[in-house]
C-alpha cells in the first residue's frame, strides 16, 4: 500500500476527511518553502501538495501564476526544490504530492523523472495537463516506483471518462470543482455533490475535491458532500506570501489549523440533538 492509500485509509476508519493544502516551491525561496512544509505537517495537513513553478501555468489563476513567477525570477529549478525534499520528506508525516505541468516531465525523460522524485521521498505526482490518452506510460512507470499518479475529473467530463479516470487514477481522485482556473470562489456550486456521487457510484477509491476552496465552511461543505479530501491552494500561497516569511508562516500555520478543525468534527454546526 503506498503512502497517500494508507493516509486515506487510517482517516476513513476515523469518519474523517483528509486535508491537502497546496503551496509553490520557491516562493518566497526554497528555505521558506521547507519551514512551509514541516509547518503545515504540524498545522493538520494530511498530505501535501508542493507545486514546482512553471512558466506557463494553464490551469492556474492569478494567485499561484504570481507565485510561480516570483519563484522563477529567484531562479528556482527542480534540481533544488528535489534536494531540499530530500531532507525535508524523512521529517514529515504527510505524504508529499508533486504537481508539475507534463512538459518538465517530458524535458528530463519519463523514466529519470521518476527516479529522482522517488529518491527525493516524493508520494504521489499530479500533472493537470497530461491527457488521460497518454497517462498509460507515466502511470505504469510511477506506480513500479511506488508513486501514485493522481488524475482530474472536470466538471465536463464524461460518464464513460469518468469511469476511465476512476479505473485508472492512484492514491485517490481529484474533483475540480469548477471549469477554468484555480482561485479562489465565493460559493462553490452545488453540482459537486452531484459529480461525488457520480464518481462514487464507478470506484471505491477516494475523492478529494479541490479548486476554490478558501474558507473553513467551504472545506466542511465538501466533506458533506461526501469528499474523502479538501485541496485548497490559492488560499495558502496568498497568506504564505504575504508580510515577511515569518509572517507567512504563521498564517499558515493558523489557517492550516482552522481548515483542519472544521473538517475533522463529525458533528455539523446545527444544535440536532443527539437521540
Ligand atoms: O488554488 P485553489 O483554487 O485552491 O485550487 C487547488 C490547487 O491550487 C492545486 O491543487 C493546484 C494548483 N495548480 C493547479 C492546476 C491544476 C489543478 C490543480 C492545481
Amino acid at each position: 500500500m503506498t503512502a497517500i492509500s494508507d493516509c486515506f485509509k487510517t482517516l476513513g476508519q476515523n469518519g474523517e476527511c483528509a486535508l491537502i493544502p497546496f503551496i509553490t516551491a520557491g516562493d518566497p525561496d526554497l528555505e521558506t518553502t521547507a519551514k512551509a512544509l514541516q509547518v503545515l505537517d504540524r498545522s493538520g495537513a494530511d498530505i501535501i501538495e508542493l507545486g514546482i513553478p512553471y512558466s506557463d501555468p494553464l490551469a492556474d489563476g492569478p494567485v499561484i501564476q504570481a507565485a510561480a513567477t516570483r519563484a522563477l525570477q529567484r531562479g528556482t529549478k527542480l534540481e533544488q526544490v528535489l534536494e531540499m525534499l530530500q531532507g525535508i520528506t524523512p521529517k514529515l508525516r504527510s505524504p508529499i504530492i508533486l504537481f508539475t505541468y507534463y512538459n518538465p516531465i517530458l524535458h528530463r525523460g519519463i523514466d529519470k523523472f521518476l527516479q529522482e522524485i522517488a529518491a527525493a521521498g516524493v508520494a504521489g505526482l499530479v500533472v493537470p495537463d497530461l491527457p488521460l490518452e497518454e497517462a498509460a506510460g507515466l502511470l505504469q512507470a510511477a506506480s513500479e516506483m511506488g508513486i501514485d499518479v493522481i488524475l482530474l475529473v472536470a466538471p465536463t467530463s464524461s460518464a464513460q471518462r469518468i469511469e476511465a479516470i476512476a479505473r485508472s487514477s492512484l492514491g485517490f481522485i481529484y474533483l475540480v470543482s469548477v471549469t477554468g482556473v484555480t482561485g479562489v470562489r465565493s460559493q462553490l456550486e452545488n453540482r459537486v455533490s452531484d459529480l461525488l456521487q457520480q464518481i462514487r457510484s464507478v470506484t471505491d477509491k477516494p475523492i478529494g475535491v479541490g479548486f476554490g476552496i478558501s474558507e473553513p465552511a467551504q472545506a466542511r461543505q465538501v466533506k458533506e458532500w461526501g469528499a474523502d479530501a479538501a485541496i485548497v491552494g490559492s488560499a495558502f500561497v496568498k497568506r504564505l506570501a504575504q508580510g515577511t516569511p515569518e509572517e507567512g508562516l504563521s498564517a499558515i500555520a493558523q489557517f492550516c489549523q482552522s481548515l483542519k478543525a472544521a473538517i475533522k468534527t463529525n458533528s455539523t454546526s446545527t444544535n440536532t440533538p443527539l437521540d
